[in-house]
């Protein structure tokens, strides 16, 4: 069982800091970021998310498509139940694994081998799981040796591949995934978009949040474009990065 479903969602960030009527109304203007007023209290607030509907079910494979600061990231984190909207209703059925930033669940302290544990247990694993499938993680990551070092000592990419390898892992319904995969070398890169692609053909729900065209394509059938934290365009994929085009007088690559 895979769902994700919105009702109406809307978040809201409180901000504290002041800004003069005259560089908010500037600000208004801008092409980054969520929408920005004051609050009930006064207060500056940064609309991430603007009564957004969606509903998801196995075999969706949504890419997240927007300006900087449109409101993806915060999305991922709101279907991975790390944010609470300010209205609306999320409904998530099914094991969620969560791949958005690469150090929730990980110590830096621990070894990589220790850390397939750590992580692996965050993301709901068991440890009899864990013990059957350590090996094919530590595998799949590549690090060797490496896996006897403290995690603090890795680069940021081999941080990136053993928390893909450790969350592709996991027999999960959902993955959320946020830009890491792109920050492995183009080697790994290949191998977790195949992971990925096996994962997608398992009728899973997966949701990618992304600025590369040819990484969604290649994983995703799906496309949500957000502008300001409000939908834009929902469709087929390559429908959506046309829009997308369109609206930025980009070219759709
Ligand atoms: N913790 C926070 N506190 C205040 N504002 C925040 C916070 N996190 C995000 N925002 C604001 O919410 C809006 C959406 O940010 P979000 O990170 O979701 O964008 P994004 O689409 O993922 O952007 P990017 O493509 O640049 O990663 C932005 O205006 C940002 O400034």
């Amino acid at each position: 069982m895979a769902l994700i479903k919105l009702e109406n969602v809307t978040l809201e960030f409180p901000v504290q800091a002041s800004v003069s009527d005259r560089r908010k109304s500037s600000i208004q203007d801008l092409s980054v970021g969520g929408q920005l007023s004051s609050g009930q209290s006064g207060h500056l607030v940064v609309r991430a998310l603007d009564h957004l509907s969606l509903t998801l079910g196995p075999g969706d494979r949504l890419a997240l498509i927007g300006h900087n600061g449109a409101g993806k990231t915060t999305l991922l984190r709101v279907m991975a139940k790390l944010y609470t909207p300010t209205h609306g209703r999320v409904t998530v059925k099914g094991r969620v694994a969560p791949l958005l930033n690469l150090s929730f669940g990980m110590d830096a302290d621990s070894t990589g081998y220790d850390n397939i544990f750590i992580r692996g247990l965050y993301l709901g694993m068991s440890k009899a799981e864990l013990k059957k499938k350590a090996d094919a993680i530590a595998e799949f990551s590549e690090l060797g040796d490496f896996l006897d070092l403290p995690m603090r000592t890795y680069s940021s990419g081999m941080r990136a591949r053993l928390a893909f390898a450790i969350s592709t892992h996991v027999e999960t319904d959902i993955l959320l995934l946020d830009e890491v995969v792109a920050t492995g070398d183009a080697r790994f890169f290949k191998k977790a978009n195949e992971k990925l692609e096996s994962f997608a053909k398992e009728s899973k729900l997966l949701v990618l949040a992304s600025h590369s065209n040819k990484v969604l394509r290649e994983v995703c059938n799906k496309a949500l474009l957000l502008e300001h934290g409000r939908i834009k365009a929902f469709g087929p994929i390559d429908e959506v990065i046309e829009t997308y085009a369109a609206s930025t007088g980009g070219e759709a690559r």
